[in-house]
């Protein structure tokens, strides 16, 4: 990737007053696609997201977006942030057509032919033309997620940030978001931060793994399942038998789900199991010492 296109970060450190390092040492170089940051509660991402967007500063390290220095031109760089916060605030009585025309005179918008056309393509892109003209306190979840990116997308920004997007969407409305989401994907870096694997593994051409403010994995999602093949074993465990070592640990029908790693099948009770995306990430964190509960 040549350093004048997407996002560079090296070295981003940050300690809270209270002594908590949520960020020791990050190191990302991300292309222009959807990019997945994966992690458990407390991992660092929204620490890492905020930095990014520009709400706080880190102790060291350096970001750039598009070869420009955020920490140095803050300003420079916020004009190709979008931003899109887990909740939109209440705005009663005003409509997403009036929202959006508030935003994008606050982004300095001030051509009124133009902000409108811009409105207008915005409402189309994120398929809310129908819509605009409703109060935004009357759309579902799913359309607010979808208003969110089309507030964040005012100035095509070359950056969008999303943060939990999906929580408590439909399957049709995730299915819509994520199709939005690959749309500007297509010309801007997207870096989608979320707890849900099965979002990453469809969605993301390259995905990070956050464990106490460290990197402890990084690739495509083929690469991260492919380092495990052949060395994951399953067995399901009958109900009232003690489970033994295991990566990852979940209910079933039956029993509980035992995934181990190793190069050979612990015992004739294990079948091979074909890694997935969630394997990959619970085997990264595993090494890490930190153990997520069964979902
Ligand atoms: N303002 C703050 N002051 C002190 N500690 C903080 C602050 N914000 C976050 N932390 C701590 O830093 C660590 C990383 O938190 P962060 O919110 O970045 O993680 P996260 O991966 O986003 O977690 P979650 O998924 O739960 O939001 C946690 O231990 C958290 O308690």
């Amino acid at each position: 990737m040549p350093p004048t296109e997407g996002l560079s970060i090296r070295g981003l450190a940050k300690t809270y007053p209270n002594g908590i390092a949520a960020l020791r040492g990050i190191d990302l170089e991300v292309a222009p696609g959807l990019y997945g940051l994966l992690g458990p509660n407390g991992a660092g991402k929204s620490t890492l997201m905020r930095t990014l967007a520009t709400l706080q500063t880190p102790d060291r390290g350096e970001i750039r977006l598009d070869g420009i220095d955020l920490l140095a031109e803050p300003d420079r760089v916020r004009r190709r942030l979008g931003y899109l916060p887990q909740q939109i605030g209440a705005y009663p009585g005003v409509s997403g057509h009036e929202l959006l025309t508030r935003f994008a005179w606050l982004k300095g918008r001030t051509d009124r032919r133009k902000r409108r056309a811009e409105i207008e393509r915005l409402l189309d892109r994120v398929n809310l033309t129908d819509a605009a003209r409703r109060p935004v306190a009357t759309y579902s979840g799913g359309m607010l997620r979808r208003f969110g990116i089309a507030l964040a997308l005012i100035g095509s920004p070359r950056l969008l940030i999303v943060d939990e997007p999906t929580a408590g969407l439909d399957p049709a409305e995730r299915n819509r978001f994520h199709r939005v989401l690959a749309d500007v994907a297509a010309e801007a870096v997207v870096l989608l931060s979320t707890h849900i694997v099965e979002d990453v593994e469809n969605l993301c051409a390259r995905v990070a793994i956050l464990a106490s403010g460290r990197i402890v994995a990084e690739g495509t999602p083929a690469e991260l399942t492919g380092r495990l093949a052949d060395r994951l074993w399953s067995w399901i465990v009958p109900r009232g038998e003690t489970p033994p070592d295991a990566v990852h640990l979940s209910a079933v029908p039956g029993g509980t789900l035992a995934i181990v790693e190793s190069s050979t099948a612990p015992d004739g009770r294990f079948a091979p199991h074909h890694p997935r995306l969630e394997d990959a990430y619970h085997v990264a964190l595993a090494k890490t010492g930190i153990l997520e509960v069964a979902a």
